[in-house]
């Protein structure tokens, strides 16, 4: 197993809402480690999107710890954050939120440009199989085309780590299946410690581990020795 990319230790989130408190994460020890593609599955209110968020920076922990690397995320400032999430992550979520005036090269292109050292477009485009539709706006595409261009845009900064939240969610399962096999590519070419969640139990196994949220904890983790391939999922 590689190092450690995130580590979380009693990590826990409250949401007040008037009086009533729900324990989105209620201490939550997890590790992802470098270069993994972890699935990260649990009935719908059980955590997921809250954990991602927060080793996302997206959003803060109430108490407990998540550190990226050395980096401790709880206590980091908001510009601090804001240069951590820009710099190191990549997010895809269920809806693809392209610009639709813009092509997909321009959608692609609209992150490179504020990057360190990303990649051209059409190179991030080819890693999905969209190069040959780069110059078609966002219309034009179907549902798992948006949702490559999408996951193109995520990676063109080369991000250390990629975050999914119900990436096929929208999609039908064979246009889910080539989202994965993306997913998949990206992560055994560039190495990027990959998490996704989702519904669908039946893609745990294309996973390197499987961590499954129950009620805000983390019930079960899965070491898959044996990986299938997303075109052999059965959904
Ligand atoms: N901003 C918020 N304010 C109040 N409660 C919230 C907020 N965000 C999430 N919650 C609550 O925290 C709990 C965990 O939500 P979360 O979205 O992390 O679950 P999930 O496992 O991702 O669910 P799903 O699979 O349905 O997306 C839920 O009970 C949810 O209602």
């Amino acid at each position: 197993m590689n190092e450690a990319v995130f580590t979380t230790r009693n990590l826990t989130k409250i949401y007040l809402t008037g009086d009533v408190e729900v324990r989105a994460l209620n201490g939550v020890d997890s590790e992802l480690y470098g270069g993994e593609l972890a699935v990260l599955l649990g009935p719908s209110g059980s955590g997921k999107s809250t954990f991602l968020n927060i080793v996302g920076g997206l959003d803060r922990p109430t108490s407990g710890q998540v550190t990226f690397r050395d980096q401790d995320l709880a206590t980091l400032s908001d510009g601090k954050l804001t240069l951590y999430r820009r710099n190191h992550v990549g997010f895809v979520f269920q809806f693809y939120n392209l610009i639709p005036s813009l092509t997909a090269w321009e959608n692609v292109a609209l992150v490179t440009e504020v990057a360190d050292n990303p990649m051209p477009p059409e190179e991030a485009l080819a890693m999905v199989d969209m190069e040959k539709r780069m110059t078609h706006f966002p219309a034009q595409l179907s549902g798992g085309e948006q949702q490559r261009v999408a996951i193109a845009r995520a990676i063109a900064k080369r991000p250390e780590v990629l975050l999914c939240d119900e990436p096929t969610g929208a999609l039908d399962s064979k246009t889910g299946v080539i989202v994965l096999e993306a997913l998949t590519r990206i992560n055994r070419e560039l190495g990027t410690t990959t998490a996704i969640i989702t519904h669908n139990a039946a893609i745990r196994n294309i996973a390197h581990r499987v961590i499954s949220f129950i009620d805000g904890k983390i019930a079960e983790v899965q070491v898959n020795d044996q990986r299938i391939e997303p075109s052999e999922v059965v959904w």
